[in-house]
């Protein structure tokens, strides 16, 4: 194959009017991309979680209105995207799966999980049917395919967050997919199918990882991520205005940033990546010219503290039994049942009788988890943490870092912190309040000051 294989996703601001979505398909024009993995339009998942959640409460007002809105958004875009007669058929078709759903929802007055991914699929369905006219118009002399990603992205049926089996999206990709160049394909990000043929989702932000695994599934030679900010930055821009772009990354340093809180990229797109030795590039769709960042094996400048990463709505479980002394099996009991309901675990502490660990605060909700851990121990719950994560290059040979982070924040109480586990990263716990200016005095001080 003489021609570079390329994986383009373009996130919802990318898709978010048609000026966006013309400036990405020049993009996707300029780039020779094969494969082009789209998101929902910018806020469309989060009101079709909204129309779930009210047509299975009853709150039907409020759930039309909202579907309303979200027909109304794509029509007009298919009418300036050119008004094919194609597209709007389907799009009508997407809009009766829609009321279909919201009627059974209501019906029920039961969201089952399967439900809620049938209905956040949507968003990408409706994305990529639009986009693929405008990246048709773009491409004249092309053929432009629209593919339905669950055809390639085979998952279990853990509704949700599926998780990919990676063999069969190789085999069914390879299968599926002309790469030859006489073909590019506009495909949805987030979703994928079961071997049921149930739609499945990846989880929130799941688009970057589904790009990811459409690269690895084709071998692709670069995968590329569009957003709506210049690249990776030392910190969260929204947060601190003084964040700067970081040229280049290594796969683990960007997997730990990924994992940590830099919502730029999904927790689980850096692993593809690395099983194929693929490149990843993230720039900004609105200013494509712009150096971005390249994410590979390795990198030439390797600082301390690369980046500060925050997750926010965190909570502290502290599970105790007074057994715990010279007691053999704890652990593994109490992990057993994290690894059970499927939880993960960002950051622990042990002491001789207990067992401290930070959760999202959504899985509070859970409220099996929480009855199956209270057989383990007993169980003190805090919430309304963030945890605060400094991500960098051989961290634990510091010895000077805790001295810094202490000193700068010194008014800030931590609550809980861990180092030593992996040399990328150092992070603690603090209450959400202080986030903001903890990563901000941090980052003048550890990244601006150095
Ligand atoms: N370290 C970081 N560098 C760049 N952006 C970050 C970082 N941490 C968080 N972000 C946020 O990630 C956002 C982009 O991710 P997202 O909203 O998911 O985009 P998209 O819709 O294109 O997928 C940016 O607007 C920015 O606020
Ligand atoms: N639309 C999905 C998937 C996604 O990744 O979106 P984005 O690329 O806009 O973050 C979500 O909002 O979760």
């Amino acid at each position: 194959m003489s021609h570079a294989l390329i994986v383009s996703k373009f996130g919802g601001t990318s898709m978010g009017d048609l000026t966006s979505m013309q400036r990405s398909a020049l993009i996707s024009a300029e780039r020779k991309s094969t494969v082009v993995v789209v998101s929902a339009t910018s806020g469309t998942t989060d009101k079709l979680i909204e129309i779930a959640k009210s047509a299975s409460q009853g709150r039907m007002d409020d759930c039309e209105k909202l579907v309303f809105s979200v027909k109304e958004r794509h029509l007009g875009l298919a009418g300036q995207a050119g008004g094919q007669e194609q597209t709007v058929a389907m799009l009508q078709s997407y809009f009766t799966e829609l009321d279909l759903l919201v009627q059974n929802i209501s019906l029920l007055k039961e969201l089952t999980p399967r439900a809620y991914d049938h209905i956040l699929s949507l968003g990408e369905r409706m994305s990529s049917l639009i986009f693929r006219d405008v990246l048709q118009a773009a491409l004249p002399n092309k053929k432009v395919t629209l593919l339905d990603a669950r055809t390639v992205i085979k998952t279990d049926s853990n509704f949700g967050k599926a998780t990919p089996q990676i063999d069969v999206i190789e085999r069914e990709a390879m299968a599926r997919m002309n790469l030859s160049g006489d073909q590019v394909y506009v495909t949805q990000g987030f979703i994928g199918g079961d071997s049921e043929g149930n739609t499945t989702i990846l989880g929130r932000g799941g688009s970057d990882y589904s790009a990811a695994l459409f690269a690895e599934g084709i071998s692709a030679n670069v995968l590329e991520i569009w957003t709506d900010v210049a690249g990776v930055a030392t910190t969260d821009p929204r947060l601190c205005p003084t964040a700067r772009i970081i040229p280049e990354l290594s796969y683990s340093e960007a997997g730990e940033m990924a994992q940590y809180g830099a919502k730029i990229l999904h927790p689980a797109t850096i692993a593809p990546a690395v099983r194929k030795n693929i490149p990843v590039f993230v720039g900004s769709s609105f200013e494509k010219d712009l150096p971005g960042t390249w994410i590979r094996t390795s990198v030439d400048h390797r600082p301390a503290v690369r980046a500060i990463t925050k997750r926010n709505a965190q909570a502290l479980l502290t599970i105790t039994t007074p057994s715990m002394y010279n007691a053999y099996g704890f652990m593994s009991g109490l992990f057993e049942v994290f690894g059970r309901h499927r939880v993960s675990v960002d950051c622990v502490t042990t002491s001789e009788i207990s067992v401290a660990v930070t959760v999202d605060n959504a899985t509070l909700e859970n409220e099996k988890f929480i009855r199956d851990l209270e057989t383990v121990g007993n169980i003190n719950i805090e919430a309304g943490y963030s945890l605060i994560s400094l991500i960098g290059n051989e961290l634990t040979l510091k010895p000077s870092l805790a001295k810094t982070i202490f000193s700068t924040i010194d008014a800030v109480n931590i609550r809980m912190m861990s180092l030593g586990a992996s040399s990328y990263n150092f992070n603690f716990l603090v209450k959400e309040e202080d986030s903001k200016s903890v990563i901000q005095k941090l980052h003048k001080t550890l990244i601006e000051e150095v």
